[in-house]
């Protein structure tokens, strides 16, 4: 697989408050990150550097070859930034696919109808009139119909009903099969689940953990126990009825996201030594 992303000693801050210490990270093409972090860990900042809206302090960002920060037509071309918060201007959604098309030669309209169709996006209508969920679904029809070989997608579940995440999913999977490569940054971690993969977790400026779902499943354990664990675990929480517990081993069951999440930030270190070298951190 090829290399899409490679992120060297990036640091970067606001002002004083600094966000980011000599982080590094490599992507994949074809790859469906997932990139989890607790509020105000930087996801949206760094979204923002590596689409070359912010600038680093130091470090290195070659994104599909280019430095982001240059901010080339082509590179432009080739990554497509859905942020969480959409504004879209007061236009026909065919109005809006009309001004914007010219910037994406890859665009695909067969793509687009469809998608429209699966998402259920009132074509016909301008955006004022839509709500939240069908803005953000007919901006996410577009950003697949461009043909970009990167999306990165800021909270894009953040006000879709089920039926539709269920179509995310379905549909994120589908392109990825395609080798385009998906950044979704998200609190909505069940939304996520059997999509994501790796799973990136940032917290305090450095990235916790960079792993496949493939090497997670082969290195921890998720037992539910009805007493307090004694002995060897890695982590384990209260939950209800009884004890969620992570231990060295094979996972036999889907990893829950929300529990690994917890599970990285209670004991840093085990996921440091055993899992940092599957997902390719620098
Ligand atoms: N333009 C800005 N100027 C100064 N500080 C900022 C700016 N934007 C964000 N920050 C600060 O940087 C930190 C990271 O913000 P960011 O929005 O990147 O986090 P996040 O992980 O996306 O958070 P959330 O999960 O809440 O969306 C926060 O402490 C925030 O207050």
């Amino acid at each position: 697989m090829k290399e899409i992303l490679r992120i060297d000693k990036l640091s970067f801050s606001y002002g004083k408050e600094i966000l980011f210490k000599e982080l590094s990270l490599s992507v994949q093409e074809g790859s469906i990150v997932g990139l989890l972090g607790e509020n105000g860990a930087g996801k949206t900042t760094f979204l923002k550097l590596i689409t070359g809206q912010l600038f680093p302090d130091k470090g290195v960002i070659d994104f599909c070859g280019y430095n982001p920060e240059k901010r080339e037509p082509d590179f432009l071309k080739s990554v497509f930034y859905v942020p969480e918060d959409l504004q879209v201007p007061d236009v026909f959604f065919k109005e809006y696919v009309d001004y914007t098309v010219p910037f994406y030669p890859n665009f695909d309209s067969s793509i687009l109808d469809e998608l429209v169709k699966e998402f259920e996006v009132p074509k016909d209508s301008k955006f004022s009139s839509m709500s939240m969920g069908q803005k953000k679904k007919a901006v996410l029809a577009f950003a697949i119909a461009s043909g970009t070989p990167v999306l990165i997608l800021d909270e894009p579940t953040n006000g879709l009903d089920i039926p539709s995440k269920r179509t995310f999913r379905r549909v994120v999977s589908r392109f990825a099969a395609d080798g385009r490569t998906f950044i979704i940054s998200t609190h909505q971690v069940r939304d996520m689940e059997r999509l994501i993969d790796p799973v990136v977790i940032i917290h305090k400026g450095v990235v916790l953990l960079n792993a496949f779902m493939d090497d997670i499943v082969e290195s921890i354990n998720i037992r539910l126990l009805a007493d307090e664990p004694s002995g060897s675990f890695i982590y384990s929480e209260k939950v209800p009825g009884g004890y969620a517990v992570v231990s060295e081993g094979r996972c036999v069951s889907d990893i829950d996201l929300e529990l690994l999440f917890n599970a990285v930030r209670g004991n840093p270190d085990f996921f440091r030594a055993n899992l940092m070298q599957g997902g390719g951190v620098l």
